[in-house]
């Protein structure tokens, strides 16, 4: 047998796989998905066995075998397999680094595996009965424990028995993780067998060891193993009682490995599915029915803040569990509270596996397990959960999908909205996106139109350049062409309109921060506000405030009107550079002087804008003295259990203003919030970037929906120096279709997404000339070949709904030098199927060599999310 090996080198050249021959003695161990050790040069490296077949083009007497397997059970199923190939060319990354993503941190730490002879099954002789095979069990008795390794070397010819005896618990397999992380072990107390000797053995008790009986009989009512800790708690004996049991024979104690559950402390009472109100039931009717008929399809719900999505969501999942299948729901990091968590373990218990960064190394392990052994049908996380090893999935959830943290900013920088689609194709599962806001790229596709994306002439051109494509897949397994891409599906739009017992959206009242300065307020409060505040302190209700200060602070703006700085050919707020006392536009490289007086008012009240959350905390004291302030960003939370600890606080009222950046916009469901205050509403909307519409709209709606979701009516407070904008009047209006209008009339106008997609290509080099000219050549060649293809066009506007690509750039990255290393960039606007992204690999990699040579990096983002 041959093996296909994605191989760790992660360069181009061997950004394919490689064939290697499966020795008969490791043959029952490699499957699809398997990690295994390769020869590869003089040294051996690991890989990914991404196929298997029983023919290889090559001479089978050149090629190298496979050297040893590293996972008794490979850690990733076929389907992954595959999805890791999709990625490669979708996101033009290497599938060596698609492979590594789906595969948890802890599993990469070096391990060695043992192999013991599992005691228990011992008194069952019928396992063992041929002479060869008794011979390995007294071996590894004798040994105690053998590393895996060496007793497949000195059993070659009955690794496949092996193999079955240890699925069968006959043998055991024992892992120890070196450096990192080791599982778990916990001394367990075991009835014997059959239970009802304990009824024997309590009549055996001395009178006076009253504590032996109490827990004999504890014993008989629950005959289940117990942790011993557990028993200690339960019935208040000491380990010496229980231990004497075990002297007797009467009992067993044992260690036995425990999965560390970080909610294992945590008690979530169960609850059980609401009446659903007229508007769920008639989003929850599609799905449902998607579900049961296994059909692909992709939703996007569209429900305001608090009408009830996650119920919704959770609803869907029960009808996939009681259909025996899979559900994994994603959501964004910082909305990832324990409180979201709570609403699914509350519902599923057991089912549910929670994967998160904040989780320890370990943790992440142990939950990890829990789904590939299928211990869990139910798995909540944020992005990269979306490759939980699940083998029958019936449905994919992500909340909150307008995120723009679903894109992974590090290769492979894949979009998980995208990879769950994927997925959900190859199980025939649905995907159900849930917003308040959807973004515009989801709303985009529900709307009936032309499949213009991969139509038929697209298919074919697409076809023949696969062909001659530098990645040729050989062999039985990916014998069949790569069919063309099927023209997408357009999404299924669902909408709720209303509340929870139609419960009011709060009224937004927009304060326009210009006529405070003309006022004389120069305070970071405007009067509006901190009345309202204190009106909440009078009447003991609790607010929020938000401080948007994840963007840039280097926009210029004039104090006084309200004007920004705007890029003459992009409709972009130019951004600031100190360094040259330039502005500069980061789409199309325009440049022009620093201002010192305004262009439209004279006024020389212009700046650059950024005010911290801490600077917002200090005034608060000082304009409300005894005032408590929790101050919730990047600085209070990057402890573990910090996010926990200030929300608990503050839902326990220890508080009287919950203060953050966007983590407080998310999610949270606080009873006696009345207020919500938005301090600076444009510092989002003045990025440079073409979305920064769309994430003030998103962000102004996500925390308005905080207020007044309970009994108490709530109000918010918007601050802006741009009050006309459609963004912020239609936020305060809760307006999504008005301001979806005129945001995609916008995108239209521009020639901006959704109506194109867009590549961004970022190259480094330690030298500016020699960047300068490869960023050119660069450039140049990506022109060529889309003038080849007939691709090209000057400006994409111009070739209307019909297929195109437009190069811009090189231009200096906004960013321009990061670690010694300089920065310019090329971005690649098309409409189009995945011919252009072919192109734009094709003309990457003929810099392979330069990159190989002369220490140029390229880097490629696909969907790119954040252009700074
Ligand atoms: N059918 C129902 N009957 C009664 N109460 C419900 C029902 N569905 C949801 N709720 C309650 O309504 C409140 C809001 O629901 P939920 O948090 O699911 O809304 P959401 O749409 O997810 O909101 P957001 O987008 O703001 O997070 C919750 O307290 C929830 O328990
Ligand atoms: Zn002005
Ligand atoms: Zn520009």
């Amino acid at each position: 047998m041959f093996a296909k090996v994605i191989v760790d080198v992660p360069a181009k050249q061997t950004n394919r796989p490689f064939d290697y021959t499966v020795p008969d003695s490791l043959s029952p161990w490699i499957e699809v998905g398997s990690r295994v050790g390769v020869p590869f040069g003089p040294r051996i490296l690991q890989g990914f066995v991404v196929g298997l077949s029983d023919r290889t083009d090559l001479s089978p007497k050149k090629l190298k075998p496979v050297d040893h397997v590293m996972d008794l059970y490979p850690p990733l199923t076929p389907e992954l397999v595959e999805l890791a190939h999709w990625m490669s060319r979708t996101y033009l990354c290497h599938e060596l680094s698609a492979l590594q993503a789906m595969v948890p941190a802890a599993l990469k730490a070096k391990y060695e595996r043992y192999i013991t002879v599992n005691e228990e099954e011992d008194a069952n002789p019928w396992h063992v009965t041929v002479s060869g095979q008794d011979e390995i069990v007294r071996y590894i008795k004798e040994k105690g424990s053998v590393p895996l390794d060496s007793l497949l070397q000195r059993f070659p010819q009955e690794s496949m028995w092996i193999k079955e005896q240890i699925r069968s618990g006959v043998l055991n397999e024992s892992q120890t993780i070196k450096n990192r992380v080791s599982k778990k072990k916990a001394l367990t107390l075991f009835p014997p067998e059959p239970v009802s000797q304990l009824e024997v053995y309590r009549e055996l008790v001395p009178p006076n060891a009253k504590r032996q009986r109490e827990v004999l009989d504890f014993l008989l009512q629950n005959p289940e193993p117990i942790r011993l800790t557990e028993v200690m708690l339960k019935l208040n004996v000491g380990a010496g009682t229980v231990k004497g049991l075990a002297d007797k024979g009467w009992v067993e104690l044992k260690e036995v490995e425990v999965l560390r559950d970080p909610y294992a402390q945590r008690n979530f009472p169960r609850t059980s599915p609401l009446p659903l109100t007229e508007e769920q039931k008639r989003v929850f009717e599609p799905v449902r029915q998607a579900v049961i008929d296994s059909k692909h399809e992709v939703f996007l719900l569209h429900g305001v803040t608090g009408s009830g999505k996650t119920e919704v969501y959770l609803q869907a999942i029960q009808q996939c569990l009681d259909l025996g299948k899979e559900a994994i729901v994603l959501v964004p990091e910082i909305a990832l509270t324990p409180q979201m968590v709570e609403r699914f373990k509350g519902r599923f218990g057991d089912e549910v596996a929670v994967l998160h960064s904040r989780l320890s190394t370990g943790e992440r392990f142990d939950e990890w397990r829990k789904i590939s052994m299928k211990q869990v049908r139910v798995v909540i996380g944020a992005r990269s959960a979306i490759f939980a090893p699940f083998t029958k999935l019936g449905l994919i959830i992500i909340d909150e999908e307008h995120e723009s943290s679903y894109k992974q900013e590090e290769s492979p920088k894949y979009h998980a909205r995208e990879v769950a689609i994927e997925r959900a194709k190859a199980h025939g599962a649905s995907v159900l996106l849930g917003s308040a806001t959807p973004s515009l790229e989801s709303f985009y596709r529900t709307l009936e139109k032309e499949p213009v994306a991969a139509g038929a002439s697209a298919a074919s051109r697409f076809a023949s350049s696969w062909a001659s494509s530098p990645v040729p897949r050989q062999g039985s397994f990916f014998e069949e062409e790569e069919p063309p891409p099927e023209p997408e599906k357009p999404f299924t739009l669902l909408t709720m309109r209303q509340r929870v017992q139609n419960r009011p959206l709060p009224p937004v009242r927009i304060v326009d921060m210009r006529d405070e300065l003309k006022d004389g307020n120069r305070s970071m409060f405007s009067r509006p506000l901190h009345a309202a505040i204190a009106e909440r302190l009078r009447r003991k209700e609790q607010s929020v405030l938000l401080l948007n200060r994840r963007g840039y602070s280097t926009f210029v703006m004039c104090r006084t009107c309200g004007y920004t700085l705007q890029c003459p050919h992009c409709d972009i707020a130019l951004t600031y550079h100190q360094s040259t006392r330039m502005v500069r536009c980061h789409y199309c490289g325009h440049a022009e002087r620093q201002v010192t007086s305004c262009p439209s008012c004279d006024s020389d009240h212009i700046r650059y804008f950024g005010t911290g959350t801490q600077r917002v905390e200090e005034e608060l004291g000082k304009l409300f003295p005894g005032i408590r302030v929790i101050r919730m960003d990047v600085d209070t939370t990057s402890e573990k259990g910090s996010h926990e600890k200030w929300l608990t606080m503050f839902r326990e009222r220890k508080a009287d203003v919950l203060l953050g950046t966007q983590m407080v916009a998310k999610g949270l469901d606080f009873p006696d919030v009345t207020l919500v205050g938005v301090i600076a509403a444009d510092t989002v909307l003045n990025l440079p970037d073409f979305r920064a519409g769309e994430r003030t709209f998103q962000l102004l709606t996500q925390v308005a929906g905080r207020a007044g979701r309970h009994q108490l009516p709530g109000e918010v407070y918007v601050q802006t120096y741009t009050p006309e904008h459609y963004s912020i009047i239609n936020a305060a209006q809760h307006d999504y279709d008005g301001f979806i209008r005129t945001e995609l009339e916008t995108r239209l106008a521009c020639g901006y997404p959704p109506y194109c997609r867009l590549i961004l290509l970022t190259l480094s080099h330690e030298e500016i000339p020699f960047l300068v000219r490869a960023s050119e050549s660069l450039a140049k060649r990506l022109k060529d070949l889309a003038g080849q293809a007939g691709l090209l066009v000057s400006a994409l506007s111009e070739s209307g709904g019909a297929e195109g690509m437009e190069v811009l750039g090189p231009v200096a990255s906004p960013i321009p030098r990061i670690k010694d290393r300089y920065r310019f960039r090329c971005m690649v606007k098309y409409k189009g199927g995945r011919e252009v992204s072919e192109l734009v690999g094709k003309a990457v990699a003929a810099f392979d060599e330069m990159c190989r040579q002369e220490g140029l990096q390229i880097s490629v983002d696909v969907d790119p999310q954040l252009l700074m």
